[in-house]
Parts: structure tokens; sequence; C-alpha cells
């Protein structure tokens, strides 16, 4: 069954996410509506995390080689650095390109439930496709998060604002959690981690 608002908040003050946002944030004044940011928190059956501030690495090519996901190259990363203006932190996602960030949040997913991540509206309409696959039973840490430029103008992918949204599913109690079976990427730290084998 897919989660509501209800649940996702009193799993939030157990741990669950950290920080927690109650209600969706459209401006950071909202007394004043100023600074509109990208939404992020508790919606309607789901949560809408926010980007970490602390790193964004674009892929570039490097001559002559092939990337190998059982022998990852860092040299295929290239950090790109954090820019502000009035509209506020943003990181900039070449044309065509790929990037990884990371979620400011820290989760920890309950033993019986899968988390679904999806990209938000407002980027999708300026071709930025969210990669990121399931958050499994019992994971815990900062989810690496993974983007497309499919459009062919550069984009500002802002830092401390909504970034994409979580969907929560629960499942009939399985055997062996991500925790139990000491998965690679438990206890991400709120920096980009990188492909493991
Ligand atoms: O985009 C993502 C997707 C998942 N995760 C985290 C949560 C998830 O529970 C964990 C492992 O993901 P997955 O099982 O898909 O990784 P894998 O490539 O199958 O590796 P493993 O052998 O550790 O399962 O990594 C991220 O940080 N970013």
């Amino acid at each position: 069954m897919l989660k509501n608002d209800r649940w996702i908040a009193e799993q939030a003050a157990q741990g669950m996410l950290e920080p927690f946002q109650k209600g969706l944030v459209r401006h950071l004044d909202p007394e004043q509506q100023a600074r509109p940011v990208l939404s992020f928190g508790c919606s309607s059956y789901g949560y809408d995390l926010r980007l970490s501030a602390q790193e964004f690495m674009i892929f570039r090519h490097v001559p002559g080689t092939v990337m190998n996901p059982k022998r990852f190259n860092p040299a295929n990363l290239e950090p790109t650095p954090l820019h502000e203006d009035e509209d506020g932190r943003y990181f900039i996602l070449p044309a065509h390109s790929y990037g990884l960030g990371v979620a400011l949040e820290k989760m920890r997913v309950p033993p019986y439930i899968t988390v679904i991540c999806l990209g938000k509206s407002t980027y999708a309409r300026l071709g930025i496709i969210v990669n990121t696959t399931p958050a499994e039973a019992s994971w815990e840490g900062h989810l690496t998060l993974e983007f497309s430029n499919s459009s062919g103008a550069d984009c500002r992918i802002y830092a401390e604002e909504g970034i994409c949204q979580l969907l929560f599913f629960e499942g009939d109690p399985c055997d062996t959690t991500y925790s139990d079976r000491q998965g690679k990427y438990q206890h991400q730290p709120e920096r980009v981690t990188l492909a493991r084998i």
C-alpha cells in the first residue's frame, strides 16, 4: 500500500527522515511570499527531498577510456561549483550531461518499506530526468541522486530546495532486509557515493 502524509509524519518522528518538513514549503518567507523555492516537504502521499549544497559532480569523457562499473574511475567525475544569486544557491548541469548529487535529508527506511524516488514536474518540464533507483528495506543514509539533462540547454539545479519525490510502499514482511545482508551502500554520508562492486 502507498503510505499517506499521516504515516510519513509518524515515521519521521521516529527517525525515518531528518530533517523533516511537515507540509510543502513553497516560499522561504511565506508571510511575505518572499523568494519562491522548488517545493520540499511532506505532500499527500509522499515526501519531496532537498538537494544538499555539499557536492555535485558531473561526468566527463576521459580520452582512451571506457567506464567500467566493476572498476569505477573517479577521474570520470568532476566536482562542479556552487553558485549563488538572488534566486538562491545552485549548481549548473550542462546540456546533454549527467550529474550526481546527494540528498540533504538522512533516511532510515523501515524494514517493511520500499521507497521509490521520482522526479519533480517543474524540473521534468526542463528536460531533467531523475534516475534514482529504489531505497530498500532498512537502508540508512543520504541518497545519492542521479540526474540527466536531456535538453539542449544548460540548467540550474537548486541546492537546499526540492529535487525529487519519494513514495513509500509497504510490503509483506521480507526475510532479509538490506541491513541484514550488509549491502555495500549502507550508511552513505552527505557526500556523493560512487559506484562500488
Ligand atoms: O539512486 C540511488 C538508489 C539507491 N540508493 C541507495 C539506497 C538503496 O537501498 C541502496 C542500494 O541500492 P541498490 O540495491 O539498487 O544497489 P545495487 O547496485 O543493487 O547494490 P547492492 O548490491 O548493494 O544492492 O543504495 C542511492 O543512494 N541512490
